[in-house]
């Protein structure tokens, strides 16, 4: 577990990381969301002892990270694959670091053959693609065989095997009982790894919840329907007190109602349907709607001329105004 308690960290006026407090759990996949400057790294490198809190604590496993005898065994991070030495070998890379926590050479090779980097074990690191980099931080997260493993951004390089392996990898981790860590950029691989999200904006904590439900809360789910008889179907729906929207290409949008209920109101006045489907937001969508307008660095089009977007809600403030009673150990906090 990693708990952090009024977390802070301040770079002269900039206000990085502002009175962060949560829990890391242990048994599943834990994403780290922000968007650029959101603070992810600086909380990151807090928990590892490489920045000093400017106030607050982060404590792993009940203790501070310096207090930690041989620390590897307790928490293993991927934070900068290029923190390696270049000119040493893979193997020796790890050897290295292996020494220097008392850790059995054995579990050198172990690693690298989990990673995959085997055949290359004795090559200097600095000829390592970004990917082969990735593979080998994250052998050396995995060296003293953690229960807390921590990765920033760990697909950053790795191709598709790759990505699918480190998926894996994470879940199975996660299965063991251990606490697994991890921030990403890429919503989809994030959907598909984590079960729980810790969601900041300009340092401050947003969300603390399941992935399930911070799409439900951060998403608008609808039933889409068509039918070649449209006039038909719009009359019995408004019959029925049922409000359907026209969404163009003659379909209709219905809030509110389930796919069941509406397909059986449609068979029994016999009308045809085209298409009956449940639609569902991607947690890129409900992390865009979340933001919306309060993302620190935007990046503009010279091209399309479109003016800047309109100041928007601040962070979390749509989060807020839909928090319909918090289930336990979820939470949100304001900005
Ligand atoms: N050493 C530093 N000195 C001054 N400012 C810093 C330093 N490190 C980080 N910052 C600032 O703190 C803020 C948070 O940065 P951080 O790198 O933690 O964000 P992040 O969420 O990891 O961003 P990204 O997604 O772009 O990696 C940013 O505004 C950054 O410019």
């Amino acid at each position: 577990m990693i708990e952090l308690d009024g977390l802070t960290k301040r770079f002269g006026n900039k206000v990085a990381v502002d009175h962060l407090s949560c829990r890391v759990r242990p048994g599943m996949v834990t994403g780290f969301l922000g968007p650029n400057g959101a603070g992810k790294s600086t909380t990151m490198r807090m928990m590892l002892g490489l920045d000093n809190p400017t106030s607050g604590t982060v404590r792993i496993d009940g203790r501070h990270y310096r207090d930690l005898q041989e620390p590897l065994k307790h928490i293993g991070a991927l934070l900068d694959a290029k923190s390696m030495h270049g000119g040493r070998s893979a193997y020796n890379n790890l050897l290295c670091l292996a020494q220097s926590n008392s850790i059995p050479a054995s579990r050198v090779s172990h690693v690298l053959d989990t990673v995959g980097l085997s055949a290359v074990a004795k090559k200097k690191s600095k000829g390592f693609s970004l990917g082969m980099g990735q593979r080998l931080g994250i052998a050396a997260a995995l060296l003293g065989d953690p229960e807390i493993l921590m990765f920033d951004e760990p697909v950053n390089g790795l191709d598709p095997e790759g990505i699918h392996w480190i998926r894996n990898l994470m879940k199975t981790l996660a299965a063991e009982g251990r606490t697994i860590f991890v921030s990403s950029h890429l919503m989809s691989e994030m959907a598909l790894t984590a079960d729980h999200l810790i969601v900041i904006g300009q340092g401050k904590l947003l969300a603390d919840t399941s992935m399930a439900d911070f799409i439900h809360r951060n998403s608008r789910s609808f039933v889409r329907m068509r039918s070649p008889e449209q006039e038909r179907l719009r009359d019995l729906l408004h019959t029925e007190g049922v409000v359907a929207v026209e969404s163009g290409n003659g379909t209709l949008e219905i809030d509110g109602e389930t796919p069941e209920r509406l397909g059986e109101l449609a068979g029994r006045h016999g009308i045809v349907l085209h298409e009956l489907s449940a639609q569902r937001a991607s947690l890129e969508e409900a992390f865009m709607q979340m933001t919306a307008g309060s993302v620190e660095y935007h990046a503009h089009s010279d091209r399309d001329g479109a003016p800047p977007p309109p100041a928007g809600p601040q962070w979390g403030e749509q989060w807020n105004q839909q928090q319909p009673g918090d289930t336990a150990g979820d939470r949100t906090t304001g900005v």
